[in-house]
């Protein structure tokens, strides 16, 4: 080892949209033109100077800096090197605004596309490359963070998006040559990290963080041979920081050894995702002068840590890595902050939890056990043990009539007949015309709306005026929908405050938190529910919503559901058993739900899947694997109903390709996809993959306040009925309509129809 010092005990990177999500208020009040530039900024340097104060008090060795983000990670590495795109830069705005118009689009320039960090339920903003582009140190965030904390007292590591992961997750920019590849910038790219590390170094920083979990996920000899080259010249340079590379979300393949072989100072691999790498790190000879940080402490779920299994792992390492200090998997940015908010929740769970600051706890306690011995923290790690035997032993999680009922499944429960039949029986049924219009489920939540469910829930308002309030609501949207003339109407959701959290809060099995916050996007947060034990529906869920909005009109109201994919992917979940036994748990629920609906008089049931495509393994080696339980937990939730009942589902978040076969699998009468912003190519590709059944291709962008007029959407239909035929197809938004006003969703929903209307007519099939 060189003569360094370690980095020692540490996390990968903290939550940073603050303990009472003091960054989404302030941002939303500067968007607003409610708060000034100079109380964001003060706001923002709050938050950090907290965090720091927080991982210092809680005895880390190594802190982290430049985790906190006005908006994204990936976003401020584009900006910080200059690569934002001309559309945006013209607009000659502030630095501050020039992020924020890239983040959210301003003056008609639009924003960068947003997508799925890996498999989490947090999303990026790609950037956009071209041969153009070029990269200087524009910005000076981690440099400016380095010493905001510094000037406060604490030494801290400041942690970068890595130089492949940054290329690899950025995209070609619109209109350049078909052949360029972004990994065709990585020489000019290493300059600019280059530079920057040596800024750092000459300010006196003495370790860099570059994360690179793109290397979980399958890379092609090109690739991995870029990362060798990258970390070569990265290494060698004289004048740098200590670099500390990490890789977590799976296993490195042979990336990790790629890794081990660089002359990096420090690897840090993720153990809890990929244990395999104690072993496949033992064979590099490379590692005995790295430190390695153990990630043995989760940093995607929130389950406490087994300090003996933890322990063991990172003890293994002890005779192959020059120095070996214990850390998290991953960032903590996909936990909430602290489990202690949550006074709601039984005492029990609660204590088998832990969120980020536990977590910091955790990981300090491990360190210590590592290397001062298990017996100067003895009775620390008692307790801890004795909480995790606490919740293995505890047989009130499991519920045998859950089990008996799994038990009994047969394949035909995941069967229904023909589509051929179905269809047929559908429209014996629902009378539809041809081009069926309808939306994605939800309509804008009005402030109104918000206060009216805050105040149930605080108790201010009882259930007979909740429910009045909510009937009233759906009773306007449903006389909206029939005066726009949609032809499948929906309730417009004005009782839930999110697609999953909803369901959870009503099922046996799930625990939902108060003040669980995590960030999804920019200022967007999401509360994941906690899934602990064997689920089930004690009760009908929206049985007594569907019935009412079905019995106002004579229209058909379609039901609305979540799929188990989803319900998992947007949960905290067990990790006691294996993903496809809870999944099939939750299907039963849901199908449950379904059967209920159907005996309502809902003919039309849409069970929402929006996030099949996020738990996709990253190795395609798992993809079938995946795939088959995640089909059939789909199929289970919605099989043994009436062929005249019509099955829908929806899908949103692009980058279909991997998962066509799925969508043919899950046996759907219909599915609304989002396709507006590819203009519709995911059509060609279910065409190509043999895909049969009714679809409903998003006419328009619901993430923009823009409406759509009547010749866009028409001709947006036009180019669908080029690869589906008119009598499979429905007209319908690519999204739920919840993040929009009624300013704009009214004149949208008209356009969308007149555009059905006209696309009809031409087709001679008017007659209604
Ligand atoms: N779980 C999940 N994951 C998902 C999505 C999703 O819909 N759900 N969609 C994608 C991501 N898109 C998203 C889009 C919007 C929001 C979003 O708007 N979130 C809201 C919170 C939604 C929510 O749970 N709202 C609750 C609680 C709202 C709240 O903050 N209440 C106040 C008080 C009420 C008030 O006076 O407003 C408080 O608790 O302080 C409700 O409406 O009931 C926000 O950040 O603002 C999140 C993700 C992918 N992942
Ligand atoms: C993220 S997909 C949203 C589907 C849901 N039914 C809605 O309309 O909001
Ligand atoms: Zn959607």
């Amino acid at each position: 080892m060189s003569e360094r010092t370690r980095i020692g005990t540490t996390v990968l990177g903290y939550p940073r949209i603050g303990p009472d999500r003091e960054l989404k208020r302030v941002l939303e009040g500067y968007w607003s033109g409610r708060v000034d530039e100079a109380e964001l900024h003060r706001t923002a340097r709050g938050l950090r100077q907290d965090t720091w104060r927080e991982l210092a008090g809680a005895g880390l060795d190594s802190i982290p800096s430049n985790t906190f983000s006005y908006y994204d990670h990936v976003l401020d590495t584009a900006a910080l090197f200059g690569a934002l795109p001309r559309r945006v830069t013209e607009l000659d705005l502030s630095t501050t605004d020039t992020y924020f118009a890239a983040a959210r689009g301003a003056q008609g320039a639009q924003p960068l596309e947003m997508t799925k960090w890996f498999d989490t339920n947090y999303h990026y903003l790609v950037p956009e490359l071209g041969p153009d582009t070029t990269f200087t140190v524009a910005g000076s965030k981690p440099l400016d963070e380095y010493r905001e904390a510094r000037a406060l007292g604490y030494e801290t590591r400041p942690v970068l998006v890595g130089p492949l992961t940054f290329l690899l997750l950025s995209k070609a920019a619109e209109g350049v040559p078909q052949d360029f590849d972004p990994l065709q910038l990585l020489e000019p790219l290493l300059q600019a990290y280059a530079d920057l590390l040596r800024t750092l170094h000459d300010e006196g920083v003495q370790w860099v963080q570059l994360d690179e979990p793109a290397f979980a996920a399958d890379r092609t000899q090109g690739e991995l041979d870029a990362l060798s080259r990258c970390y070569e010249a990265l290494g060698e340079l004289a004048e740098r920081p200590g670099l500390l590379v990490a890789g977590y979300f799976g296993n490195l393949g042979s990336a990790l050894g790629i890794l081990a072989r660089s002359p990096v100072d420090a690897l840090a691999v993720d153990l809890v995702s990929d244990p395999s790498a104690v072993d496949n790190l033992a064979a590099e000879k490379g590692v005995q002068d790295k430190e390695v940080l153990a990630g043995v402490v989760d940093g995607r779920n929130i389950w406490r840590t087994d300090v003996d299994t933890a322990l063991s792992k990172a003890a293994t390492m002890l005779g192959t890595a020059g120095h070996v200090s214990v850390s998290t998997s991953s960032s903590l940015l996909h936990v909430p902050y602290d489990v202690e908010f949550e006074t709601g929740l039984e005492d029990r769970l609660r204590g088998w939890l832990a969120f980020a600051r536990q977590k910091l706890g955790e990981v300090v306690l491990l360190g210590r056990a590592l290397h001062e011995g298990t017996s100067a923290v003895g009775e620390q790690l008692d307790a801890a043990r004795a909480v995790v035997r606490e919740r293995a032993a505890a047989t009130d999680l499991r519920e045998p009539s859950v089990r008996a009922r799994l038990d009994a499944l047969r394949p035909e429960h995941t069967r229904r007949g023909s589509y051929a039949e179905r269809a047929k029986a559908q429209q014996a049924s629902l009378r539809l015309p041809e081009l069926p219009s309808t939306t994605i489920g939800s309509f804008p939540q009005t402030g109104d709306i918000r206060r009216t469910r805050a105040a149930y829930r605080a108790g201010r308002i009882g259930s007979g005026e909740y429910r009045q309030a909510m009937r009233a609501e759906i009773e306007r949207v449903i006389r909206l929908q029939e005066a726009i003339g949609l032809d499948v109407l929906v309730h417009g959701e004005p009782e839930r405050n999110d697609m999953v959290q909803y369901f959870a809060e009503q099922l046996d099995g799930f625990a939902a938190t108060e003040h669980g916050w995590v960030q999804s996007y920019g200022s967007r947060c999401v509360r994941p529910p906690v899934l602990y034990g064997d689920v089930s529906r004690p009760r009908p869920m929206t049985v007594e919503w569907a019935g009412f909005a079905q019995s106002l009109t004579d229209k058909p109201v379609k039901g609305m559901l979540t799929a188990p994919v989803t319900i998992l992917a947007w949960s905290f979940v067990r990790d006691d058993q294996l993903l496809a036994d809870t999944a099939r748990q939750v299907a039963l629920a849901i199908r449950d739900e379904v059967h209920d609906l159907e005996s309502a008089g809902i003919r039309v049931i849409q069970v929402d899947e929006p996030a099949l495509r996020e738990l996709l393994p990253l190795r395609s080696s798992e993809h079938k694997a995946y795939f088959d339980w995640a089909v059939e937990s789909f199929r289970l939730a919605t099989s043994g109903i009436s062929d005249a009942t019509q099955i829908h589902t929806h899908m949103c978040y692009s980058e279909f390709g991997d998962i066509l076969p799925a969508i043919e699998a899950i046996d759907a009468d219909v599915t609304s996809i989002e396709a507006a912003r590819s203009r519709m190519e995911v059509l060609d590709d279910l065409g190509a993959a043999g895909f049969t059944r009714g679809v409903g291709p998003g006419v328009y962008d619901i993430h923009s306040p823009q409406v759509p007029d009547v010749d866009e959407v028409s001709e947006q239909l036009r180019r669908a009925l080029r690869a589906v035929p008119a009598d499979r197809m429905w007209v319908n938004p690519d999204c739920g309509l919840k993040t929009r006003g009624y300013a704009e969703v009214e004149p949208a929903l008209r356009n969308l129809v007149t555009a059905a209307r006209r696309v009809r007519a031409e087709r001679g099939t008017a007659g209604e």
